[in-house]
């Protein structure tokens, strides 16, 4: 399926329901679970540190560093199985990335709170690539100005959603907790981190 635009005032966003195969997204979903180190990374939230609610791993060329709560990072390096998805990404969108984050939420109580992906590295008007794997789970978009503005939408398997412009200036994001029994899901940001930020 193409890539179609979501309409939402100051925003600028693409959404492919079935940007993979079931049969592709399944075998991505089953290598990355094996192939990734998944870590619980620490967040600090009000000036105290916590376990965030769900596994993670950044990926990476071995110059794209990155900064997260004051520390610099080094990428794990890209498991081949990503390396189709991220040519065909690049092609797609005509801009390349360099960096992933991936997300794994092992139920429905791992989750995602709000913020932008407004990191200085990404630059003022990132392209951020989200391609989902596994159960479907609510994603949930803001406006920072105007809170009654929100886009509510459901990722499923193998979707593809593209946040790009001043998405990020004007929105805020989160992937909310769920009461329902949900499978695991793993998410993967597709970002570029500028070259002039990873020195
Ligand atoms: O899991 C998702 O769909 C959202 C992930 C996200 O917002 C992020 O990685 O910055
Ligand atoms: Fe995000």
């Amino acid at each position: 399926m193409p890539l179609r635009p979501l309409p939402l005032r100051d925003a600028e966003l693409a959404f492919d329901p079935q940007w993979l195969a079931a049969a592709e997204a399944d075998a991505l979903l089953a290598d990355l679970r094996e192939a990734l180190p998944w870590t619980v990374h620490r967040i600090r939230l009000f000036g105290r540190e916590h376990d965030s609610p769900r596994l993670s791993c950044w990926i990476g060329d071995p110059d794209a560093s990155y900064r997260y709560s004051g520390t610099r990072f080094a990428p794990q390096p890209w498991p081949p199985v990503l390396n189709p998805v991220r040519e065909r990404l690049a092609t797609e969108l005509g801009t390349g990335f360099n960096s992933v984050l991936a997300n794994r939420y092992r139920d429905g109580r791992d989750a995602m709170g709000w913020h932008s992906d407004n990191e200085a590295e990404l630059g003022p008007t990132p392209v951020i690539a989200s391609l989902s794997l596994g159960a479907t789970r609510r994603f949930v978009l803001k406006h920072r100005a105007e809170p009654t503005r929100k886009l509510v939408i459901e990722l499923p398997h193998g979707s593809l959603l593209v946040m790009a412009g001043a998405t990020q200036q004007h929105y805020r994001h989160a992937l909310p907790r769920t009461a329902r029994p949900v499978d695991e899901r793993i998410n993967l940001t597709f970002r570029r981190i500028l070259p002039s930020a990873t020195s």
